[in-house]
């Protein structure tokens, strides 16, 4: 069915002329809301994407003078492989967040060794529950298939991840597209974040969004555009 054009209230476009500059700005916003976070209810907590994009922007952030001892990372998803692996978006955040100043932080990660997804998916629910929520800041990517999270196009129960009513906080993904099986943070709770990014680069992401946010059918990345509160701040640059 054709659909509307998305309303640009939906979400502001944030430009910049190369990616250094982007990850600096990325940052700087990211850091700010921690901050204030940690001031008002004294942690702060982070959900970050993996994929290849986030490293320079992670790199940036890490140095940053944050009270990082007070603030909690997760990820918005991961691929079901241990951290060892070049796939795993944990392996990623050690490597280029978990690092300098932000080496005080505390990670909690969603991948661990269990008899299946279906399990791990379980047991991260349970875990997470003990975090303080909403959760804070939320940096999303995107893929060219305009999946978001592990919100992937052709994942089966793809109605139950992007439920805005769900009252899970981990989900098991399947989908052929994938590579493997994925745990990602529900829809649910992504949109309740105090601030969103979704942090993109290239020509192909941009063509991607103008897409996703244009009349046709509806990618996950929309999804999320729709039922965020607020608007979600698009971080791009070629
Ligand atoms: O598989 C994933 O892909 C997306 C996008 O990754 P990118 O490599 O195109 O930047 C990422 O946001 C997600 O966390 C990851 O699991």
């Amino acid at each position: 069915m054709a659909r509307e054009q998305l309303n640009s209230a939906s979400y502001n476009w944030n430009a910049f002329p190369d990616r250094p500059q982007l990850a600096a700005a990325l940052a700087g916003r990211v850091a700010d809301r921690l901050t204030r976070a940690v001031a008002e209810r004294g942690t702060a907590v982070l959900a970050v994407s993996g994929g290849t994009t986030p490293a320079k922007f992670f790199a940036t952030l890490s140095a940053l003078p944050i009270a990082w001892d007070k603030v909690i990372v997760t990820l918005v998803d991961e691929r079901f492989v241990p951290a060892s692996s070049p796939r795993s978006n944990a392996g990623l955040v050690a490597a280029n967040l978990l690092q300098n100043a932000a080496k005080a932080a505390r990670f909690v990660p969603l991948y661990h060794e269990a008899s299946g997804i279906e399990d791990a998916a379980a047991s991260d629910d349970a875990a997470l529950r003990s975090l303080p929520w909403p959760l804070d800041v939320v940096v999303l990517g995107m893929g060219p298939d305009g999946h978001t999270a592990s919100f992937f196009p052709d994942a089966d129960d793809l109605a139950k991840l992007l439920d805005p009513a769900s009252d899970r906080i981990i989900l098991p993904v399947h989908a052929a597209s994938a590579g493997e099986p994925r745990l990602t943070l529900t829809l649910a709770r992504i949109i309740e974040a105090g601030f969103i990014a979704l942090h993109i680069e290239g020509e192909d992401k941009r063509t991607a969004f103008d897409g996703a946010v244009a009349p046709g059918p509806r990618k996950p990345i929309r999804a999320v555009l729709e039922a965020a509160p607020r608007p979600v701040e698009v971080f791009w640059a070629p």
